[in-house]
């Protein structure tokens, strides 16, 4: 339809470039009727983020092209061929005062895409309870782990869910820093009225991230204090997420750190070796790469802990592949591997575990069965502590070499530090040992 046509150009010079393809390109015309312009979107959602944000400009500039069109609405899903079906309204009609702030959500961060392992089920599952406003967990939850294992993925999956199942929730995403931002200057214009009321009795779940930022900002502590109490005690939901767990933060008010911890305190640890692979298919599979098993394997092997740098690789593996006609080789793949972790060969626990065999001349296989005989369990539990101090690895996937879960190398760390600590010659051993294994 003309119109329409026309109020896309305006649109695209007015709004950035991301903003147009991503939310005005896939609408299209469903139906004029009268004075109104029913636009058809791909889903619920789609509809319910337009219509908050970007409904007003596009009425604008739609009543700019034809001023006889008075109304512009979204329609989700509605086909267009049935004349008599009544187009679904997606606005209530009574808009709740204020408005959600998810500007910045993207769009794959859904739990769809998110890999669950034992290193972050307890994390997605606490997010999966936020989000369906079930009371498993309370309303208070904060999530702590090294960059890149998935805080970030986790709170937006959250903030979908949520506008998904009731697109009128009024959610508040922003970082602890722009929660700061906002804060001064509210103060510098008089308006801290309209701060608050927007915070406290405007919100109905608020997400905020990298609550490291606000060590030593005492006044903002203070503010963000008082609104955690506030919706806490409204039954509201809040979600945290840092680099730390709420006691290792710095410079942090102690009624600050206590309201922080009130609810469920959880960490995300880094992806064991299966879920790392089941990350490379899916992120694989967005990007259109075919990737053989073998591939995926050698990635999930040598690309550990921080995601993004899974990410980085089938990137690089796609630009790579596209200059060969889309062909993907072993040279390829190891080229891309050691560009991203380094030329030198990485320490294994697998590469720990053969001296081991050969320091204490036990086969491996007695290492990996269930025998608990002092002579054969203390090399393991060796291996096991070399292991953990050495490598990157998980505790998941070094119990898998031995055919055990996290829980026993964590008890075998122990034991071997318990032992040292108390037998001088047993920690002159582990010392010894600890020098070959650097020089693997
Ligand atoms: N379990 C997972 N499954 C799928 N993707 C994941 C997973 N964990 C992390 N990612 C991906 O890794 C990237 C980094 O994740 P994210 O930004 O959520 O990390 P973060 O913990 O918030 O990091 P930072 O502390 O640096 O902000 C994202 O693209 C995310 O999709």
């Amino acid at each position: 339809m003309k119109v329409w046509n026309q109020a896309r150009e305006r649109l695209q010079d007015i709004l950035s470039n991301n903003v147009f393809s991503l939310w005005i390109e896939p609408l299209s015309v469903n139906e004029r009727a009268g004075d109104s312009l029913s636009l058809r979107c791909p889903d619920r959602y789609f509809g319910a983020y337009v219509t908050q944000n970007y409904l007003d400009i596009i009425s604008k500039v739609v009543a700019e092209c034809d001023d006889s069109i008075k109304q512009v609405r979204i329609n989700a899903c509605c086909r267009p061929t049935a004349p008599s079906q009544e187009p679904q309204q997606l606005r209530l009609p009574t808009l709740p005062e204020g408005v959600s702030s998810t500007r910045a959500l993207h769009p794959r961060y859904t739990f769809a895409n998110f890999m669950v392992g034992e290193s972050n089920v307890l994390a997605q599952s606490a997010c999966r309870s936020m989000s369906q406003l079930d009371d498993a967990i309370g309303p208070c939850l904060y999530i702590n782990s090294t960059t890149g294992l998935g805080k970030t993925h986790l709170s937006h999956a959250i903030a979908h869910q949520i506008l998904d199942l009731s697109p009128m929730t009024r959610l508040q995403y922003l970082t602890a820093q722009q929660f700061a931002a906002e804060m001064v200057n509210n103060i510098k214009s008089n308006a801290m009225d309209v701060f608050k009321r927007k915070y406290h009795e405007q919100c109905d779940i608020l997400l905020v991230e990298d609550m490291q930022s606000l060590t030593g900002k005492k006044k903002t502590q203070q503010e963000l204090n008082e609104v955690l109490d506030t919706l806490i005690k409204l039954g509201k939901r809040v979600v945290m997420t840092a680099d730390k767990a709420p006691r290792e933060l710095i410079g942090i008010d102690d009624d600050f750190r206590s309201r922080m911890s009130s609810g469920l305190v959880t960490s995300i640890q880094k992806p064991d070796m299966d879920t790392r692979c089941r990350i490379i298919r899916r992120k694989a599979q967005q990007q259109n790469l075919q990737l053989a098993d073998p591939y995926v394997d050698y990635l999930a092997q040598h690309i550990k802990g921080d995601v993004r740098r899974i990410e980085s690789a089938l990137i690089a593996i796609n630009a790579r592949a596209s200059l060969k006609q889309g062909l993907i080789d072993d040279q390829l793949i190891e080229d891309v591997v050691r560009a991203l972790v380094g030329g030198s060969r990485e320490l294994t626990s697998r590469a720990i575990c053969e001296l081991v065999v050969q320091q204490f001349k036990v086969p491996l296989a007695d290492l990996q069965s269930k025998s608990r005989k002092k002579c054969i369990a203390f090399p393991r539990q060796v291996a096991m502590y070399l292991s953990r101090k050495h490598t990157e690895e998980t505790l998941a996937d070094i119990g898998r070499i031995f055919n055990r879960d996290h829980s026993t190398v964590m008890h075998a760390i122990k034991v071997v530090t318990d032992l040292s600590r108390r037998d001088n010659s047993i920690s002159a051993q582990l010392e010894l040992l600890s020098s070959k294994v650097q020089q693997l």
